[in-house]
């Protein structure tokens, strides 16, 4: 598949964009679909000239087109600039290695030459983490190549996996009954190397929220030598090497395989819709099963507007999903005791359904985005966590801050810890045509701002790159980031990892 220089997936059929505009207008009042606007068509002249020659190394190219595609992530902020055809940024280089050989080439040529590389994987960051945003030449190491599973330890069920390799790229590597159960929105493009370097947050509502809590071991190219832990279920000797790197962005090093914990494909799998009248008894409900000890792995709470909007709901119920699987055992007991809790708080349950319908809408949310820019509509996300006695107000204050962008914000509780939920705020509303870019990040200040203040940290899974970096420094301890500095420095000596994320 050829990737749109612009778009989530191959480029989008005209027409069937516009259809989604029309039933999005007809669903939330926003956008213009009769004053459409189309995408640019690529070219060439859209980039500038590279500043520095191709490099005698086979897997390197400054072809316009692998250029272009690989100059933004997917934030509404970068969709916007490559849909009209801005690409100012485009990395000067592009590496496709297909091993750890072409990695470390690539690497010394780098330091070398004193070039900066942003590592990449399937290019769905949405906070800039992918994004040459500095002044000189750049190179961007896009590990999609390296996408294979090597070697799967079923006794230990754990496997060894590239870091290029995307979701379905690994489930489909995986002997027949395993899986990684890991199933990020991003799921069909995002990569290994990706969520470990962003701690990304997969389906599990509760209990295995992070990638952090599958990895087992990581292997990573630094221009200070490879770096790899012992695979092991758990260790107390000092501080994890696994977690330097889980969350690292690609600043301290290339991440180029990990072995990760696998399941058996669940056979037992029950979902339940619970709709609530009033959105704070729906919040109590969570907050209750969250602290039950049942886990379930969803656990996903819609304010009425996004029920409305995503999942069928009627406009005036928020709806709580509550799920259990199991490949070994019924869940019917979880399932009602589950119900049992939130009924007394008023909990209407729906019927139940063994195939999770929900998914459906889940996963074909990222190409509707793809209709956004062309209907005059700015979209943002905001995530973050909480604990529980901090919530109440910090939602109110979030909701205030994105009401003063006309449009329609919403939330979902996307994750239930039992001492705070992560909420996830969406806002839609309508673009100011050619200041869209400046437009986002006023939103972005105004409500990253309002989530420190209230107790939130900047992100909960989306991870910092470029666009929460402000926030992060000043959520961030002073000696942490003291050491943080310390360890890049050793590691990168010559400052070429994806500078200006994290440190
Ligand atoms: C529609 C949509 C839905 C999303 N849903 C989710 C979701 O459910 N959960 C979630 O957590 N996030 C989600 N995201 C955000 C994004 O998918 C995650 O941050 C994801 O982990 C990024 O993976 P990637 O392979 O695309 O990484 P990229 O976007 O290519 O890179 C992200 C960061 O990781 C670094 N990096 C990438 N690969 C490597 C490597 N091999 N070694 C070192 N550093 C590396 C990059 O330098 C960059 O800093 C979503 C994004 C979109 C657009």
């Amino acid at each position: 598949m050829t990737r749109s220089h612009w778009a989530w997936g191959p480029e989008p059929d005209a027409s069937g964009l516009r259809e989604i505009a029309r039933l999005f207008t007809e669903a939330t009042g926003l956008g213009e679909p009769t004053a459409w606007e189309p995408p640019a068509l690529f070219s060439p002249a859209l980039l500038p000239a590279p500043l520095i020659p191709v490099p005698p190394l086979p897997c390197c190219t400054d072809d316009p087109y692998e250029r272009a595609v690989r100059t933004y992530g997917q934030a509404y902020r970068d969709l916007i600039r490559a849909y009209r055809g801005d690409f100012a940024n485009a990395p000067d280089l592009v590496a496709l290695p297909r091993d750890e050989d072409e990695v470390t080439q690539v690497l010394e040529w780098a330091a070398a030459q004193g070039v900066p590389v942003v590592p990449r994987g399937g290019g769905t960051s949405v906070v800039g983490g992918v994004e040459a945003r500095f002044d000189g030449p750049s190179l961007c190491l896009d590990l999609s190549r390296m996408n294979r599973v090597l070697e799967v330890d079923v006794v230990s069920r754990a496997a060894l996996v590239e870091a290029g390799a995307s979701g379905p790229a690994v489930n489909d590597g995986l002997p027949d009954g395993l899986q990684l159960r890991f199933f990020p929105q991003s799921y069909e493009f995002s990569t290994v190397g990706g969520w470990i370097a962003t701690r990304a947050g997969g389906h599990f509502a509760t209990f295995h929220t992070h990638i952090d809590d599958l990895v087992e071991s990581v292997r990573a190219i630094s221009p200070a030598g490879v770096w790899e832990s012992r695979r092991l279920p758990g260790s107390g000797a000092g501080p994890s090497p696994d977690r330097w790197l889980l969350g690292s962005e690609g600043a301290l090093g290339v991440i180029t395989r990990a072995w990760l914990r696998v399941h058996e494909r669940p056979t037992h799998k029950v979902s339940v819709p619970v709709r609530f009248a009033e959105w704070p008894a729906a919040v109590a409900a969570v907050h209750d099963l969250a602290q039950s000890g049942l886990y379930p792995s969803n656990c996903r709470l819609l304010d009425a507007r996004e029920a409305a909007l995503t999942s069928g709901g009627d406009g005036r119920h928020a709806v709580l999903i509550v799920g259990f699987e199991s490949a070994d055992h019924p869940v019917d007991a979880w399932v009602s005791r589950a119900l049992e809790i939130v009924g007394a708080h008023g909990g209407v349950a729906g019927e139940s359904r063994q195939d999770q319908a929900w998914k459906g809408s889940f996963t074909r949310m990222p190409y509707v985005r793809n209709a956004y820019p062309g209907m005059g509509v700015l979209a943002e996300t905001v995530e973050t966590a909480v604990t529980w006695d901090r919530f109440p107000a910090l939602h109110e204050a979030v909701m205030a801050a994105m009401a003063e962008e006309a449009g329609t914000a919403t939330c979902r509780l996307a994750y239930a810890y039992p001492d705070g939920p992560a909420p996830y705020y969406t806002i839609l509303a309508p673009a100011v045509k050619g200041a869209e870019v400046e437009q986002w990040d006023g939103l972005k200040q105004r409500v990253s701002d309002v989530v420190l203040r209230m107790g939130g940290t900047i992100t909960h899974h989306h991870a910092v790159g470029r666009d929460h970096r402000p926030y992060y420094d000043r959520q961030r301890p002073d000696p942490f980031a003291l050491a943080l500095r310390a360890a890049k420095a050793a590691l990168d000596p010559g400052g070429i990892l994806n500078p200006g994320v994290l440190i």
